[in-house]
């Protein structure tokens, strides 16, 4: 554990080198369309480099909204590959699924013109599916989105998980996680998650959290650097991109 707190700046104009960027917002609307309009703007950039752009999300309850507001973006999206940060071991469709929930949010509108590459499919086993997932991660990934569990998991990264050795010390970009006993995972105890080593060539990396407990859950994973206390330590301590979180009450 180190000692000293990464620094972090409470506005959107931090200075350049900081590892964590807080944006603040005073509601819920502001929050939606600042981080969707940071995520669309990083896509953008990328665009202008190249002929296609690459952007990972994470599912749960949070960046619904956020994706939403994404989706009407006015972006090249026949040129966006969109993939996830996770899933759980479900098929596309179930309504529990990471990829349903992009499907329903981002992929519509104008996100309807993205690529879409889920990480599960029919008939598929799971280190199949894997190995498919490690092949599509060589492609250069852009904008990657984070969520933080009120256990401090990010992406299928779940604190005191089995074999998180594993998963955190792999060059591979995505594992098979078993996360037995990890009461964060709720019901879905298989899964696929982003590794560091998927993290770190991404230009951009975002997390997004709404309110109170996860502002204070925040303060106590930037007050350390230990990924086995709290996995979403990963966000700032893989080297590469800054974090940028976005956070409202
Ligand atoms: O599929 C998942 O479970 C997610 O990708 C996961 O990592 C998520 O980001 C956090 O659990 C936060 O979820 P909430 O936004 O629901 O708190």
């Amino acid at each position: 554990m180190s000692d000293e707190r990464p620094p972090v700046i409470e506005e959107s104009t931090a200075a350049e080198g900081s590892p964590v960027r807080l944006h603040v917002y005073d509601s819920v609307t502001q929050w939606v369309w600042g981080a969707a309009v940071s995520i669309s703007s990083a896509l953008a950039r990328s665009l202008q480099g190249k002929a296609r752009a690459r952007l990972l999300l994470s599912g749960g309850t949070t960046p619904t909204a956020v994706y939403i507001a994404l989706s009407k973006a006015p972006l090249d999206w026949q040129h966006i590959d969109v993939a996830l940060v996770d899933e759980r071991w479900l098929l596309p469709d179930d309504p529990d699924s990471n990829a349903r929930l992009v499907r329903e949010s981002l992929l519509q509108r104008n996100g309807a013109a993205a690529r879409f590459e889920t990480l599960t499919r029919p008939g598929r086993g799971i280190e199949e599916a894997v190995a498919t997932a490690n092949m599509h991660a060589r492609q250069p990934t852009d904008v990657v989105v984070l969520g933080m569990g009120e256990d401090g998991h990010t992406a299928s990264l779940f604190p005191r998980m089995r074999d998180l050795d594993l998963a955190l010390d792999t060059s591979a970009a995505y594992v098979a996680v078993d996360a037995s006993g990890c009461a964060g995972a709720g019901k879905w105890l298989r899964r696929i998650s982003l590794t560091p080593a998927g993290l770190r060539p991404a230009h951009t990396r975002l997390l997004l959290i709404r309110g109170q407990k996860k502002r204070d859950l925040l303060d106590r994973v930037l007050d350390g650097d230990d990924p086995y206390e709290y996995p979403a330590r990963i966000a700032f301590t893989t080297p590469g991109a800054p974090l940028h979180v976005h956070w409202c009450p």
